[in-house]
């Protein structure tokens, strides 16, 4: 069964249009799930729906199985569906520790506190090596991590990432998608929607492509990628060669 499974989803702002007509997509344990698609597709709407930003007009989101469709973000978290939202959202003027801890402030045990903070800073090394620094200080991707280290102190089942490698160097970006790649193998499944969608569905496990508001092709991301066709269409240009 999936982590997280969205089924039959229609959602939109409003009284607008909706944006997501009948989309489906399920999240397996142990796996990376790639959203791509044009521009105003709908990827980061099918994330807010997800984290319950955003309630479904029709359908079901199922976390572990079970309809949660409805309940509201912090019940989400709760549930087990972190959300690092795109752009920066680290606090500058606070230190490491004090935005990673921001991200335990519903755990009530201070030996779970205790134990997530020493799982994040194993897993991401710069977070440990700066956790007294102002966040300000830090590059971008460095940032990011510290995002990552946040959103997993609930220990969440799935974590949703919108646009991690948004506005970093391409240095800056391999090391993103290597904390991703870390987060998966420590337990995490990642529903993950990028721009950078050749870059993305190489790390990815699985993926899917979005057009007019559903799932127009899903498939092993590898297959994806090597699709001259998809390639042309989505990834801009011709596949990427085979991997050795
Ligand atoms: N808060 C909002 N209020 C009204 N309309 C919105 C809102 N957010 C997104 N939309 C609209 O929903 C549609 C899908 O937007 P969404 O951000 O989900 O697309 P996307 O595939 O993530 O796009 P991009 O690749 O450009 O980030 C767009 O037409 C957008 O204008």
């Amino acid at each position: 069964m999936p982590e997280l499974e969205l089924v039959d989803v229609q959602a939109g702002y409003g009284r607008a249009a909706p944006v997501l007509r009948g989309l489906s997509v399920a999240v397996p344990a142990g796996t990376i799930v790639c959203l791509v698609g044009p521009n105003g597709a709908g990827k980061s709407t099918v994330l807010k729906v997800a984290s319950g930003l955003l309630a479904p007009r029709a359908g079901k989101i199922l976390v572990g199985g079970v309809d949660v469709a409805g309940q509201g973000p912090q019940r989400m978290l709760a549930n087990g569906v972190a959300h690092v939202l795109q752009g920066h959202s680290v606090f500058p003027e606070m230190t490491v520790a004090e935005n990673v801890l921001l991200g335990a402030y519903t755990l009530k045990d201070k030996a779970v506190v205790g134990d997530r903070t020493e799982f994040v800073k194993s897993l991401f090394p710069v977070v440990a090596d700066r956790w007294t620094s102002l966040a300000g200080l830090l590059s971008g991707g460095q940032q990011k991590q510290v995002e990552f280290a946040r959103s997993l102190m609930v220990d969440p089942k799935v974590v949703l990432l919108d646009e991690p490698s948004m506005g970093l160097d391409p240095k800056a970006t391999t090391t993103v998608f290597e904390q991703v790649v870390r987060m998966r193998d420590a337990g995490t499944a990642v529903l993950l929607v990028e721009q950078n969608a050749r870059r993305a569905l190489e790390t990815a496990d699985l993926g899917c492509v979005l057009d007019l508001g559903r799932v127009h092709i899903s498939g092993p991301a590898a297959q994806l990628v090597a699709d001259p066709q998809l390639a042309e269409l989505y990834l801009g240009g011709r596949p990427a060669e085979p991997r050795p």
